[in-house]
């Protein structure tokens, strides 16, 4: 009979040889990336492209028939596409910081490890790095689904010349976090009120009687907890993995369907994927049945608006900026139509950017 020994030998010779294969083809497929790149180049066309990357994605997780996990199909080709587009053009990303928020968590999940991610302390100077050309492109969250719209970020389109080239959706998920990664360890619980508060029943449950300590960010608590044994903070998972913590228990909110759904800000518009969301801001006339006329337009069409909001104009008491956000791209027959019907009854209108649907 075989010893194991012999029989793993065996199977990782077979694995070696299947990841000299991979590696190969990943050289090719960075070569082809390299072309892609030079001929963008050639027609001054972005190297960014949010659409394909979903395509990509969508293409291979519907054809894998495992035991690979989906999951990680789309984790290892988002990582693969991140080191392409570096050799295209290495990207530069400026978020919402500090660094383990969830907006970097969105950053790294949206462009992966090659690009150069860079903490900003405010959504406006994000939006500023991106407008300069110090950055890329910008994230920045604009609305949870148990806060509801940051209103910071919608504001900022109206003084902002930027767009919105693509959307990310992420489940907000809260990890115990500490040195040692065991619950008996546990004298003090840190992290920011907001966090406190979604995980508040876990907390009853499982730690009663520990001391809950607020934090000015979710990221200075895991700080905290990696100076300090006997502190559990809740932060993300990328918290833990830059403050060296291990999870004590993960996914500790309450409300398990709490999503956040950030913004790629930059400067040009995206082209149409036929997956597509716009988003138009914009002001009425102050009229009798204005509210009215201003959606028939997408009625008549069968136009799915997917979000409105209204914020107040600063300079103007009790007047209003709409925020819309439709199915579509700007350039459908349908939605352009609909946008130029939309226009005519307004005072000021912007499209503020077509983009990749995200699902
Ligand atoms: O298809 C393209 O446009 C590419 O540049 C290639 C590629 C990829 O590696 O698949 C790289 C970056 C883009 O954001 C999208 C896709």
């Amino acid at each position: 009979m075989e010893t194991v020994e012999k029989v793993l030998a065996e199977l990782r010779r077979k694995i070696d040889g299947i990841d000299d294969q991979i590696l190969s083809l990943l050289n090719q497929r960075a070569l082809v990336a390299q072309q892609i790149g030079q001929a963008k180049a050639g027609q001054g066309l972005d190297f960014y492209n949010p659409g394909r990357e979903l395509a990509v994605f969508e293409r291979l997780v519907a054809q894998n028939c495992g035991p690979f996990p989906a999951d990680a199909v789309k984790r290892v080709f988002r990582e693969i596409i991140s080191a392409s587009l570096s050799l295209e053009q290495p990207m530069k990303v400026a978020f919402l910081g500090p660094s383990a928020t969830f907006t970097h968590q969105a950053a790294q999940k949206q462009f992966g490890f090659s690009a150069q991610l860079v903490a900003l302390k405010s959504i406006p100077a994000v939006f500023e790095e991106v407008r300069r050309g110090r950055a890329d492109f910008g994230v920045v969250p604009v609305e949870n689904t148990t806060e509801g719209i940051v209103s910071h970020t919608l504001d900022m389109f109206v003084e902002s010349d930027l767009v919105i080239n693509a959307e990310i959706l992420m489940e907000i998920s809260h990890d115990l976090l500490s040195v040692s990664g065991r619950m008996e360890d546990v004298g003090r619980v840190l992290s920011h009120p907001q966090a406190l508060a979604q995980c508040r029943h876990w907390l009853e449950e499982n730690l009663a009687d520990v001391p809950l300590v607020d934090a000015p960010s979710t990221a200075m608590a895991a700080r905290q907890a990696s100076e300090d044994p006997g502190i559990a903070a809740i932060a993300s998972e990328i918290a833990a993995s830059l403050y060296g913590l291990r999870i004590i228990k993960s996914k500790i909110q309450d409300n398990t369907n709490n999503l956040t759904r950030f913004l790629v800000v930059g400067r040009t518009l995206s082209p149409r994927t036929g997956q597509d969301k716009t988003s138009v801001m914009f002001i009425v006339a102050d009229q009798p049945g204005i509210l009215c006329r201003m959606l028939e337009p997408f009625s008549r069409r069968n136009i799915n608006l997917t979000k409105i909001e209204s914020r107040p104009i600063k300079s103007k008491a009790w007047e209003y900026v709409f925020f819309l956000d439709l199915e579509g791209h700007a350039e459908d027959a349908a939605v352009s139509e609909a946008l130029a019907d939309l226009q005519s009854c307004c005072r000021s209108f912007k499209i503020l950017g077509s983009y990749p649907r995200c699902r």
